[in-house]
């Protein structure tokens, strides 16, 4: 934080945000709502009958796995550009310095299309896609596992115990998901830098040999901490939306 901050002062904690912002709720709603669908296909009971007759979490995990690998392909590119973006952290534009590779993210989209065609925009999507299908039926069943420990048989969970469980998903989720997550990121990157990695295991097998294994939790604490409060809030408007719209 502190080496950010003289680095690149306050915006540069905010780099790379105008694009998750504008891609989260197309990607959560394609999550959400790929989720709650094949629970209704798989069970046949609708949001507010499931209370009383509770899904197994078989059906649980796969309805989660399927939303999890559709939304993959709708966060593949906004997730590229945030990744491009964040990685870029020459200081903001001081007098006579050159201009950084990439304005904005609109420009970053349109350098990698015109440097790398469409596919590029689906650079390390495979690897989003492997991390975000089982990552995402994890999410939902230990969602779904705290909520039924905490609420008596039939009743609706109170917001409190959806805050809590869905925070403790989010983690959990993020737990499982942080190894292809460096994986990922390491793939997306390597267009831009001079660095081929001949796929995901190359990428792998030389990241753990140059870095060690813990190569694999790089980021994790400060994910879990972020992931907390995310996931509560989203469990929570989720559960409220469909009470008062289901
Ligand atoms: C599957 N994976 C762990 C990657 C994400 C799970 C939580 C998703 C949420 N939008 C968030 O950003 O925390």
């Amino acid at each position: 934080m502190v080496k950010t901050y003289r680095h690149e002062s306050l915006l540069g904690f905010f780099k790379g945000m105008s694009f998750p912002i504008a891609s989260i709720a197309v990607v959560n709603s394609v999550l959400f709502g790929v989720y709650s669908n094949a629970l209704l296909a798989l069970t046949a009971t609708s949001h507010q009958e499931r209370r009383a007759q509770p899904p197994s979490y078989t059906h649980v995990f796969i309805a989660g796995c399927t939303g999890g690998f559709l939304q993959a392909y709708c966060l593949a590119p906004f997730d590229l550009i945030k990744v491009r973006l964040q990685n870029q952290t020459e200081p903001r534009a001081k007098p006579g310095s050159p201009p950084p590779r990439y304005r904005g993210p609109m420009h970053c989209a349109a350098s990698i299309f015109q440097a790398e065609g469409p596919r590029g925009l689906f650079r390390g999507a495979w690897a989003l896609t492997l991390r975000d299908t089982p990552t995402l039926g994890i999410y939902f069943v230990t969602y779904e596992w705290l909520c039924r420990q905490f609420t008596p048989d039939g009743q609706t969970p109170s917001s409190g115990t959806v805050l809590v469980a869905g925070g403790f998903a989010g983690i959990t989720s993020w737990v499982a998901a942080t190894p292809l997550d460096v994986i990922k990121s390491r793939m997306q990157m390597a267009g831009l830098k001079q660095r081929a990695y001949g796929g995901l295991l190359d990428c792998m097998v030389s990241s753990a040999r140059q870095e060690g294994l813990g190569v694999f939790f790089r980021g994790l604490t400060i994910n879990s901490a972020r992931a907390f409060p995310v996931n509560a809030v989203t469990f929570l408007s989720y559960e409220h939306l469909l009470l008062s719209w289901g």
